[in-house]
């Protein structure tokens, strides 16, 4: 345990103690942690990362699944290789498994069942993506994922919707970070995201649908 990055246990590592390559994207530290606590891990989930980027929920969804297993995927060549080097730099490669290629194909390589899965990158192919999550989820795994358009957010509420998913929310994340200027602390925003979260049901059940009036009612 001499690493000092080897530490952390906690969701929410500052974004720069990653190692970064211009290109690759990186889901930013306060939405990483709220990713992580949709997935609701245990210690021993099989966890699927979708389009690792830069690797940093595959390596928060390690550290809290310190029994389990991580398989991330992603098509571009460079941001597997990032995401296995970040996983080495926290110390959590023996639970790492780096697969190159592009979902849904990509599931074929995951062997079994997992318990969660992450979607952070789609390439378009969002719908045919969670169809093949479903298939390779438990039943009662979460399935979350993080939508910048509200194309997609649309999208995958609707898929989750046809394929029976319940308990199914949306979280519109709007994070402002301040800035120190000479004349004080500036907040900038930065895009709005949406985090969709739901659970595999054991046949398509749907679940229950609250009235317009109802939904305003609970404001
Ligand atoms: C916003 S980044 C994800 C950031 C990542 N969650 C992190 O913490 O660093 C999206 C990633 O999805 C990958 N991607 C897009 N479409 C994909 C697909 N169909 N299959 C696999 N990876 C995909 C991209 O190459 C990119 O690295």
């Amino acid at each position: 345990m001499s690493n000092p990055l080897w530490r952390y246990v906690t969701p929410g590592i500052p974004d720069e103690l990653f190692e970064r390559v211009e290109g690759i994207p990186m889901t930013k530290e306060e939405v990483r942690a709220l990713v992580i606590s949709k997935l609701r891990l245990r210690e021993d989930s099989r966890v699927l990362d979708i389009g690792s980027g830069t690797g940093s929920v595959t390596v928060e969804a390690a550290l809290m699944a310190r029994r389990g297993l991580v398989y991330a995927i992603d098509s571009d060549e460079n941001a597997v290789e990032l995401t296995r080097r970040n996983a080495i730099r926290f110390g959590v490669s023996d639970r790492v498994i780096v697969i190159h290629g592009e979902a849904p194909e990509a599931l074929n390589q995951v062997p079994g069942e997992v318990d969660a899965a992450f979607v952070g990158g789609s390439g378009g192919k969002l719908r045919d993506i969670i169809v093949g999550v479903r298939g390779k989820l438990s039943v009662g795994g979460r399935l979350v994922i993080d939508a910048i358009t509200l194309e997609n957010a649309s999208l995958a509420l609707a898929t989750m919707a046809e394929l029976g998913f319940v308990n199914v929310e949306v979280t519109e994340v709007v994070i402002a970070k301040g800035l120190r200027t000479g004349v004080g602390t500036v907040m900038l925003s930065r895009n709005p995201i949406f985090i969709i979260a739901g659970e595999k049901n054991m046949c398509g059940r749907v679940s229950s649908v609250v009235s317009i009036k109802d939904a305003i009612k609970q404001r």
